[in-house]
């Protein structure tokens, strides 16, 4: 009998994630697959930030969720031939066996034809992070990243200049700040760690900022917040910095109501999910801006099924440059 390993959440987060959160355990795989199912083999897992606050929705003892670029092994599914890619959300799981109902793009659909690029794009570039940049960015029409140095925001830095915008990046190392600005073409970026915020935006952006996509929250965004525009506008993507925080409902930024009044500020929070009817126009064209070396990417891969939970921590950490996948 072949088996296949997925990892339970097997003791409620609380601050920063741990290997006592996590249970390895082994299934038993079906020998056959019934009319209409569809059963996959993991190649690529993503580990995303959103894992850490999504999971306190469910209980202990659940599969741990995210998606995958998994390879169909056995098919009664003509939608899903033997030997194709397919994008799921199967969870940290090496094997899932599926029905996929009609519609039901959501849990999973076939890999598009990504043009030769790895099929792992599909969990970043090519996939939700891309989209969260392209839609984000583009729809709520705002320029300059923090977290830039990460999947979701070295396309955003990236996208802001093909609209001809300046782009100030925030990142956590001079490796990253050097990476944004040599590779990527981003104007500037600092180190949020090291570099005082103000006097960065000061030198960066002396007439002020008027666009900014904020991944992470916190001080630094009150910071940026405090240096905008008239009408400046902000896309609240994500507030990493308190994802791992023992009460993030508590959690409390500087105050910023006197920015949003007098500059007449427009702050909008948004999921990826807003656009699923457009999904695959943020993917086509993410991958002509990539055809077209408008758009570089890369990715920090952990080997093994194994060490998902190390590949959380690391991109919890920021040991990640663009997407943190693993490789099974
Ligand atoms: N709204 C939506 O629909 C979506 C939102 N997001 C959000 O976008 C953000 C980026 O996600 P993604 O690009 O996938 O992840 P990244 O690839 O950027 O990985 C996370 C990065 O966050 C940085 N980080 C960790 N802790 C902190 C902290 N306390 N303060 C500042 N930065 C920190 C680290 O880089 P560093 O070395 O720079 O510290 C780390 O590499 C997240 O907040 C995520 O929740 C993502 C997808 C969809
Ligand atoms: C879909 C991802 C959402 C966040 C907040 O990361």
């Amino acid at each position: 009998m072949v088996s296949g390993k997925k990892f339970i959440y097997a003791k409620a987060f609380s601050g920063f994630p741990t290997l006592d959160n996590f249970r390895l355990e082994e299934f038993e795989l079906p020998d056959s697959v019934k009319d209409g199912e569809v059963l996959c083999q993991a190649e690529y897992l993503s580990v995303d930030p959103y894992m850490r606050p999504y999971m306190s929705r469910y209980p202990e003892g659940v599969l741990m969720i995210g998606q995958q670029v998994a390879r169909v092994l056995k098919s009664a599914n003509p939608k899903y031939p033997e030997g194709s890619l397919v994008c799921g959300k199967f969870g940290w799981a090496t094997h899932t066996l599926v029905k996929p109902e009609d519609g039901d793009w959501d849990t999973i659909f076939p890999l598009p034809e990504l043009k030769g690029q790895p099929s792992s794009y599909g969990l970043g570039v090519l996939g939700m992070p891309g989209n969260t940049a392209y839609f984000g960015l583009l729809e709520l029409g705002n320029r300059g990243s923090d977290g830039a140095a990460g999947a979701v925001g070295s396309v955003v830095g990236q996208i802001a200049k093909i609209k001809g915008c300046k782009v100030i990046g925030f990142a956590g190392t001079q490796e990253k700040c050097d990476y944004l600005v040599k590779e990527l073409g981003f104007d500037f970026a600092f180190n949020y760690k090291t570099d005082d915020i103000k006097e960065s935006l000061k030198k960066a952006a002396p007439k002020g900022v008027d666009c900014y996509f904020d991944n992470v929250g916190g001080e630094i965004s009150s910071t940026i917040i405090g240096h905008m525009n008239l009408y400046g506008r902000i896309a609240v993507c994500g507030s990493i910095s308190a994802y791992n925080s023992k009460n993030m409902a508590k959690e409390m930024a500087p105050i910023i109501q006197p920015h949003m009044i007098f500059q007449q500020l427009k702050m909008e929070g948004f999921v990826v999910t807003r656009w699923a009817d457009r999904w695959f126009e943020g993917i086509k064209q993410n991958l002509q801006w990539i055809e077209e070396g408008k758009i570089k990417y890369t990715e920090t891969v952990t080997d093994g099924f194994e060490n998902m939970p190390q590949a959380f921590f690391d991109m919890l950490n920021g040991k990640n440059t663009g997407k943190a996948i693993v490789k099974v």
